[in-house]
């Protein structure tokens, strides 16, 4: 070949990247066991793997080998040294996440459709719930830590607002209580994508894991289509992979649109710029970069009981605005100091704290991701834009979020445990003083989306169709949170499974299940499709998880 590539053996389906959305696809995909599907993924596998599983070992693994480990470009009126932690392990996101598990509101896919992506209703996309694989509960009784619990009441107290006990259970306004998560509290072990969906369909043969492999350019087929893909392995070879029906990009709101520009698809202009030759003119590639981003008030505490699925069980959403349908405001409560971004601006760590990080559901700040030239191993500039949105919207509302926090923080039983506020201090008090302090304290909820998002016939910034398919190209669609018009108010990544799971009918021509069947009043993860596998974390009838079907 004369990129120095070895053609591999064609599959029907290549997944790029098994991370959240990818692993969806895997399992789903190679139910039929005619069709053959790879996926190459550029981190290692979780199985077996302690550290990755352990769901309270969440924040070790950042910064780590499992870490992409984003930075940004300078951010004028917000945080510049925030790391955007991507995960780069089998399950993507899901495996070092702290899988806080949010059913989108009916609103948030409404306004999808409001902007043009067809056929994502809620009346279509929610009953997919029922097929959720991951098992979704809120926290046990055994991981609630005293002091969290008094957050909760504290809150509700404070706030008149309710004390949600399933946050899944049905859309809300505002409320506080303890979060849904995707996890086994017997071992304290995730349901990841990649434990719930592709573990105990491992030893399928018409599965291959291409692991420690990174792809870098898609080329096209002899046929024009999108469909091959070069991707170097751990040990630099390199390989040409070949999908005869389609190329599904699930690299993520960083990394596909990086592999698309990497490609030559994107702004013209701008690949030309950085030395890539164009093989597409997709002027929408990279925009629309959205996050959820979040403040931090820390106070220090006594030591506290040890208990916890995740350090951040327990939270809070406000509704400021009436006119608004959901909530606009919504805090994780640590019962960990969390002071990555306080400790940089001179505040003290103390031995034991909580926290309180106010963040934006519906932020109006948009960013946008380029390449810094054409060398694939180069980092993608991320520009987020932090609070640039012309209304104020965002800096208003983490001002409010501040001080409501330490109204929160003033009502017992939750005051009884703190000692005092050590960031920002009890001496800033002025909306200019904590809107300073709040933006350059600010902090990722770590969900970028929307950089390679659908839309309609027309739209010039629409990357994808509302079928997920490239604009202007044959045989390649992206299936993971870029595709986002706009992030839901709550965390995204059961967005993220409910999308994969739509994407796998759009994909075969299946039938979506039955628009306000069973799934859309059930909890997520509380049906099982007859034929999948069981419980995740147990065997299933496909036999144990193990390593092979992978290919290092
Ligand atoms: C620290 C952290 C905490 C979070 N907490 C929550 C939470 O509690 N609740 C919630 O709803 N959301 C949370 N999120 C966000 C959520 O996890 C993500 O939005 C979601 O998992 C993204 O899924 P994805 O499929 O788009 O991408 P990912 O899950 O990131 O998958 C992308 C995969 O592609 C692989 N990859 C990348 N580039 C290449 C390449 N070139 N070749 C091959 N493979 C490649 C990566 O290794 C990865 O496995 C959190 C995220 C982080 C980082």
């Amino acid at each position: 070949m004369s990129d120095g590539s070895r053609d591999d053996e064609p599959y029907d389906y290549v997944i790029v990247g098994g991370g959240t959305a990818g692993c969806v696809l895997a399992a789903r995909l190679s139910e039929d066991p005619d069709c053959r599907v790879c996926v190459v993924e550029d981190g290692p596998s979780d199985v077996g793997d302690e550290r990755v599983l352990r769901l309270r070992n969440w924040i070790n693994l950042l910064e780590t080998e499992y870490d992409y480990g984003y930075t940004t470009v300078e951010q004028p009126r917000g945080n510049s040294h925030i790391v955007h932690s991507r995960a780069r392990v089998l399950g993507g996101c899901s495996s070092h996440n702290t899988l806080i598990s949010f059913v989108p509101f009916p609103q948030d896919l409404r306004e999808w459709v409001e902007l043009g992506a067809e056929g994502w209703d809620p009346e279509t996309v929610l009953p997919y719930r029922a097929r959720l694989q991951n098992t979704i509960q809120p926290v046990a009784e055994k991981d609630r830590n005293a002091i969290a619990h008094d957050f909760v009441t504290a809150a509700v107290d404070t706030l008149d607002v309710p004390v949600v006990d399933d946050f899944n259970a049905h859309p809300f306004t505002d409320g506080a209580g303890f979060f849904s998560l995707a996890y086994d509290p017997a071992t304290g072990h995730r349901s990841s994508a990649s434990v719930a969906y592709l573990h105990p369909v491992l030893t399928r043969p018409n599965l291959t894991l291409k692991l420690e492999s990174r792809a870098y350019r898609l080329m096209r087929a002899g046929d024009g289509r999108l469909t091959r893909v070069l991707v170097r392995g751990a040990d630099g070879t390199d390989v040409t992979v070949r999908a005869e029906r389609e190329l599904l990009l699930c690299a993520g709101a960083v990394d596909t649109p990086r592999l698309l520009m990497l490609s030559g698809i994107g702004p013209a202009g701008h690949l030309r710029e950085v030395g890539v030759d164009v093989l597409a003119d997709v002027p929408g590639v990279g925009e629309n970069l959205l996050d959820h981003p979040e403040s931090v008030i820390v106070w220090e505490t006594g030591p506290l009981p040890p208990n916890s699925a995740m350090d951040s069980d327990a939270g809070l959403f406000v509704r400021r605005d009436p006119r608004e349908p959901g909530p606009d405001l919504m805090f994780h409560f640590y019962q960990v100091p969390f002071t990555a971004n306080t400790e940089r601006l001179g505040y003290p760590t103390p031995p034991h704290g909580v926290c309180m990080t106010p963040n934006i559901p519906k932020s109006r700040s948009r960013g946008r991701i380029w390449l810094r030239g054409p060398d694939p191993g180069t980092q993608p500039a991320l520009d987020f834009r932090y609070f640039t949105d012309p209304e104020g919207h965002d800096e208003r509302t983490v001002v409010d979020g501040l001080r409501i926090a330490r109204e929160v923080a003033a009502t017992g039983p939750l005051r009884d445990w703190l000692v005092r506020e050590v960031a920002p201090g009890p001496g800033l008090t002025t909306d200019e003083e904590l809107s300073e302090y709040g933006r350059r304290a600010a902090h990722t909820v770590y969900h970028p989306a929307g950089t390679c998002r659908m839309g309609a016939d027309g739209d010039p910034l629409a990357v994808l169709d509302p079928q997920l398919r490239l604009r202007g190209e044959r045989g390649v669609r992206v299936v993971d949170a870029s595709v986002f018009p706009t992030l839901p108010t709550v965390n995204p990544m059961v967005t993220v499974l409910l999308a994969a799971e739509r994407a796998v009918d759009l994909i075969t021509g299946r039938a979506a299940p039955q628009r306000g069947g069973a799934g859309a009043d059930g909890p997520p993860g509380s049906h099982r499709t007859p034929g999948t596998p069981g419980t995740p974390g147990t065997h299933g009838t496909e036999g144990t998880p193990g390593t092979q079907g992978m290919e290092r």
